[in-house]
């Protein structure tokens, strides 16, 4: 599936005050294609998770478009959306984002669609290097480990689009190295993966690269 966003535009009131506004993309234009690996880099700040957070059907723009082949999703009604996010799209958010009184295997299965694909979420958490942790209580886990949990329940519905905000922020290099080759390999199975990240070493398993700087997007100088 290619994602084409034209002319995004995202603003926030400041303090309630309709003339207050502060503009946080600026007429982003981008399209994602199936079988790569698109990463933006940006500082803190720069607008990356809201930009994909647009694309990904979790924000509306204020203006622009983003088309799914020839859907164009900020057309749809919420239901449509949702349904559509959850049946194409997998999300691995910044931050903790798990249920705490659920196990890994629990919190991985909760976003299945398919009821109970217990393979899948087994094959997952052992290439996420969970399985000592398989019966853990996601409380009980350090923060590499919920991230690699987030990462695995993002890919239970084997989503043709992957976003992945900040995916290796409080992982270590071997973590860090086993997560970008597991969304490289998502790409070499067709998916379009997006990454936004601040690490430079995704850089080494990128197709495409951009860089965001407040709230405009540009194809990279150091494109591959
Ligand atoms: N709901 C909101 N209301 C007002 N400002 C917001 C809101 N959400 C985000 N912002 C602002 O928009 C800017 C971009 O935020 P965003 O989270 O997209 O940046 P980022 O590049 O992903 O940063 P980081 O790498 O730190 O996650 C920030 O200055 C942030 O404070």
């Amino acid at each position: 599936m290619t994602i084409d966003a034209k002319n995004i535009l995202v603003s926030y009131t400041k303090n309630g005050k309709k003339d207050n506004t502060i503009s946080i993309i600026n007429s982003v234009d981008i399209t994602i294609v199936p079988g790569k690996v698109t990463v933006i880099f940006g500082r803190s700040g720069s607008g990356k998770t809201t930009l994909i957070s647009v694309l990904a059907g979790l924000l509306k723009p204020q203006e622009g478009s983003v088309l799914y082949d020839d859907i164009d999703l900020y057309q749809q009604n919420d239901d449509f959306i949702s349904d559509f996010r959850s049946k194409n799209i997998g999300f691995i958010p910044q931050g903790q984002s798990l249920l705490s009184n659920l196990t890994i295997k629990e919190n991985i299965l909760l976003a299945n669609n398919n009821g109970n694909d217990s393979d899948r979420a087994e094959e997952l958490i052992e290439l996420l290097g969970l399985s000592e942790r398989e019966e853990y209580l996601s409380s009980q886990l350090s923060g590499g480990e919920l991230r690699r949990c987030a990462i695995a329940r993002a890919l239970i519905n084997q989503p043709s689009v992957v976003f992945a905000d900040e995916p290796t922020g409080d992982l270590d290099d071997d973590n860090t190295q086993i997560v970008f080759e597991l969304l490289r390999q998502k790409a070499k199975d067709g998916a379009a993966v997006v990454i936004v990240t601040h690490d430079e070493s995704a850089y080494n398993y990128a197709d495409i690269v951009y860089r965001m700087d407040g709230g405009v997007l540009a194809l990279s100088d150091t494109q591959k």
